[in-house]
């Protein structure tokens, strides 16, 4: 076993499992014990659930102020019906915007829905890191990922990784999380580089596109906790 990620006086990362769709996922990443979980409300992804679909998962799952985590929406450049949709039907704790949303946009959201907003925004150089401020008064928080390829069906969940090489020393105005092409095997790697302060997965902890491996989620935790 590798020597801990969480040395004296540092918090555990904070992790947060997105585009759970079924049941064994979702229990698997909740008895984990893990800090978020997501729900992908964009209909071209894989992992695309309805209000009605979250809502049924949901069922059951302890709310934050009961021990279980919290409830992320997922939302690609989202009109106000989409998110009053999800919002009659899921109580979420965070709307997670990935796509080309403006600070204005961040701001309006997060105004009226009344619920904090974390902000994706794309890496792929050095200028990435200089759009961050632009967000930092409006986001509640960042969630750094990889730049999709031009030609990206979606802005995320791609399995893709960017050169977190780029983040060393780099220091946030806002709390954020690192996302892209995170795995088990790559997380703590990921999280020494970066001294990323919450980690993102989706595809990595998966056996196919929008079907969670239980095993893959345990051993992920277990890999940023490192236990
Ligand atoms: O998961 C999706 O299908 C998705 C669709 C549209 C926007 C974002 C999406 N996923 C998010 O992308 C990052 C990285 O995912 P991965 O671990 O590389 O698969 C993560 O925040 C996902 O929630």
């Amino acid at each position: 076993m590798s020597a801990p990620l969480i040395k004296t006086g540092m918090s555990a990362p904070l992790i947060k499992i997105c585009g759970l769709t079924e049941e064994d996922g979702l229990d698997a990443a909740v008895e984990a014990g893990v800090d978020m979980i997501g729900f992908v409300f964009f209909p071209r992804s894989p992992r695309a659930v309805t209000p009605a679909q979250a809502a049924e998962l949901l069922d059951g799952v302890p709310y934050p102020d009961e021990g279980g985590p919290l409830r992320v929406g997922l939302f690609v450049d989202p009109d106000d019906a989409t998110l009053e949709a999800v919002f009659n039907a899921v109580r979420l704790d965070l709307i997670q915007l990935h796509g080309n949303e403006t600070p204005e946009r961040v701001e309006a959201v997060r105004f009226e829905f009344g619920c904090e907003v974390m902000k994706a925004l794309p890496v792929g150089g050095p200028a990435d890191l200089a759009a961050v401020g632009a967000y930092a008064d409006v986001a509640d928080r960042l969630l750094l990922d990889a730049r999709p390829p031009a030609d990206a069906d979606r802005p995320g969940g791609n399995a893709q990784a960017f050169d977190w090489s780029l983040l060393e020393g780099w220091e946030s105005p806002v709390p954020w999380m690192l996302a892209g092409g995170l795995t088990p095997e790559t997380v703590e790697a990921a999280v020494r580089l970066t001294n990323a302060p919450g980690v993102d997965v989706s595809s990595g902890v998966e056996r196919l596109p929008g079907i969670k491996d239980p095993e893959r989620i345990a051993r992920f935790v277990r890999a940023v906790r490192g236990v």
